[in-house]
């Protein structure tokens, strides 16, 4: 058996320790977000001091001491700043910038469905999915809830709603980098189809860079439902097994991630046959994770990518892809060349030419 020091079991404890706590991150990142401290320092426009906060937020004199440790907690991971000499007053910082609900780079309701328990609890199951064998058809969450994620509309309205516009609001802060980026993947395309668009957000997002672009969004009915088109935007319901309405480019955000290689395959043919051939300038871009591709080589976002591949193991059918997994996918779909861009961040750009 190894032999280890009494000092490396010690750091081994403190690294363990470590880990089990890890989810007070996300508990204290959500007590914050319920409690609405990023919204109240906002609205102040200065620093705040700790009587001030807690006048505000209405905590009593009873727990304000309870208040500080969650706020010092809150201050050490970064999700806002204290001045360095009194450590009393209180700002946000980028981390809780996007914390502020209402605005279009918010990802409030991305977290709270990341972290709401429909989806979370679905991690408890994974160990006794990973050995059943009779269990490969369906996902952990749909062990625990009896159907899949897009499955669960009539069920869990509530659920769904959150998730839809969870998802939506990760698309404006995404959508705000590429166009500051990489706007010219989009320079010149007259028509897209947001395959999977979920509320429009993205769609919304292009048409006010790039006005002349007549865009289609594409989801399930339980999505589309109730969306009305205005000029220039179609909201067209359907099944992207089934086939993808025609248009000059598709778009893929957050889609493959969600799904198997071969069903991955099943789509992109299906985006394939709705874009123009390689002599009429058609694409696909897809914007999705890809495995170890991130600018200045970030440790910590290589494993922020891993953990949302995890996510995806759990949630879906489907796993993040590193280079070589999205060239199989991309070629075995008939395309012939693709091109990755990075964003600042987790994702890439990817266009797919046939
Ligand atoms: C992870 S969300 C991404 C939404 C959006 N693209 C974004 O990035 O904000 C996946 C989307 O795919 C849609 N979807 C799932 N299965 C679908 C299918 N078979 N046909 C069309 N859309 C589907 C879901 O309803 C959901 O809106
Ligand atoms: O549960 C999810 C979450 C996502 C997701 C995660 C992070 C993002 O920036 C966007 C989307 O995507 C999913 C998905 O594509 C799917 O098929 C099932 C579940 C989820």
């Amino acid at each position: 058996m190894d032999q280890f020091t009494t000092t490396e079991l010690l750091q081994a404890q403190s690294h363990a320790w470590s880990l089990v706590f890890s989810y007070f991150k996300s508990m204290s990142l959500k007590a914050a977000i319920d409690l609405g401290i990023a919204e109240i320092l906002h609205k102040h426009g200065k620093p705040m001091s700790f009587a001030q906060l807690i006048t505000f937020l209405s905590i009593p004199d009873s727990k304000s001491d309870h208040f500080r440790r969650l706020m010092r907690a809150l201050v050490h991971q970064g999700i806002f700043s204290t001045d360095q000499e009194t450590q009393s007053s209180y700002s946000l910082t980028p981390t809780s910038q996007l914390m502020l609900p209402g605005n279009s780079t918010s990802i409030t309701q991305w977290l709270r469905v990341i972290l709401d328990p429909t989806l979370s609890h679905s991690a408890h199951v994974l160990p006794s999915w990973l050995k059943s064998s009779e269990e490969t058809t369906k996902t952990p969450f749909a062990v625990l809830h009896g159907r899949e994620i897009f499955e669960l509309a009539d069920e869990k309205p509530e659920f769904t709603k959150l998730y839809n516009e969870g998802m939506a609001s990760d698309a404006g802060l995404v959508m705000n980098v590429v166009m500051r980026s990489c706007r010219d993947v989009f320079e010149g395309v007259e028509s897209l189809v947001d395959v999977g668009g979920g509320n429009g957000t993205t769609v919304m997002a292009l048409k006010k860079a790039f006005p002349e672009m007549k865009c289609t969004v594409f989801d399930l009915p339980h999505v589309i439902q109730g969306k009305t088109d205005i000029d220039g935007v179609r909201f067209v319901t359907g099944d992207f097994f089934q086939s993808v309405p025609p248009a000059s480019a598709a778009l893929l955000k957050a889609i493959l991630h969600g799904w198997s290689d071969e069903d991955c395959v099943k789509i992109l043919k299906h985006c394939k046959a709705a874009i123009p051939n390689k002599d009429n300038g058609g694409k696909i871009i897809i914007i999705d994770m890809v495995i170890g591709v991130v600018m200045d080589n970030e440790v910590s976002a290589v494993e922020t990518q891993l953990f949302s591949d995890l996510l995806m193991l759990v949630a879906a059918k489907g796993k993040e892809r590193n280079e070589s997994e999205w060239r199989d996918i991309i070629f075995a779909a008939g395309f012939t060349n693709y091109k990755i861009t990075p964003l600042v961040g987790l994702r890439s750009v990817i266009e797919v030419y046939p």
